[in-house]
């Protein structure tokens, strides 16, 4: 069995946070990226993937398709990898219950907000409407609950009276850049010591730049 954990990144646009973990695995994450689902064509996180040599695929939804029947031809096309790890960065899409079932445990996601707090979409202007005084991001096991799965690791940003929704995306952006790879390599090294018959970590070591919550 490999020593080093296969990554499968989906995305559905930018791919910052899929930079940010190619990035990382050069530096020793313990991990491959070993290829990039997009649910969009046209999402520039394929250029990316293209860019490091990274085995893609475009799994597009069909318009009189049930969510159970893409998420069927979905599956299909992440076992082609055979992942040890599927990581969600910025995928727009609510996966079927059955088929989160199958992947409890080595699927995560990275949400823009301070989890319990805005699940679901428009995390930043939902804050800056509430007039909070922090926000953040959150690392999370996905289970069939949208953005309910056991939260990993979470970093906080302030905000400022200021600040628009852009502003506030980017200084969180700048969060989730720092933590997700954390969270790859607190996974893979987990992954590795259980292949090894050890204990396995039960929290995450931060680097500078990132920070739990306290
Ligand atoms: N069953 C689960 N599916 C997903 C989870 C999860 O925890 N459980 N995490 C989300 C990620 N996500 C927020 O972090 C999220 C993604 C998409 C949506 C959404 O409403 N999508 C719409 C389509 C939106 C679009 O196409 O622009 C939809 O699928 O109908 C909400 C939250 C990933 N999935
Ligand atoms: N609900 C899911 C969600 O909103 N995810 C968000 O999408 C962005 C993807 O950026 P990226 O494509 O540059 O990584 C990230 O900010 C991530 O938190």
């Amino acid at each position: 069995m490999s020593v080093s954990c296969r990554v499968l990144v989906l995305i559905s646009g930018n791919g910052s946070n899929l930079q940010a973990i190619i990035d990382g695995c050069d530096d020793n994450l313990q991990a491959d990226v070993v290829g990039v689902i997009s649910n969009k064509p046209d999402a520039y996180g394929l250029i990316r993937a293209h860019q490091s040599e990274i085995d893609t695929s475009c799994v597009i939804a069909y318009k009189d398709e049930t969510r159970v029947e893409y998420d069927a031809r979905l599956k299909l096309a992440i076992d082609k990898y055979q992942p040890d790890l599927i990581v969600l960065a910025g995928f727009m899409r609510i996966l079927s219950d059955e088929f989160v079932q199958g992947f409890e445990g080595k699927m995560i996601n990275i949400h823009p907000s301070l989890l319990p707090k805005y699940t679901g979409l428009h995390t930043h202007q939902r804050a800056i409407d509430a007039k909070d005084q922090v926000h953040g991001v959150s690392v999370h096991f996905v289970t069939p609950e949208l953005d309910s799965g056991p939260v990993i690791l979470q970093a906080k940003v302030p905000v400022y009276e200021e600040d628009t929704c852009e502003i506030l995306a980017l200084r969180v952006n700048e969060q989730e850049h720092a933590i997700y790879p954390l969270v790859v390599k607190w996974f893979s090294q987990n992954r590795l010591a259980m292949l090894n018959g050890k204990a396995v970590l039960d929290s995450v070591e931060l680097g500078a730049a990132g920070y739990a919550v306290d």
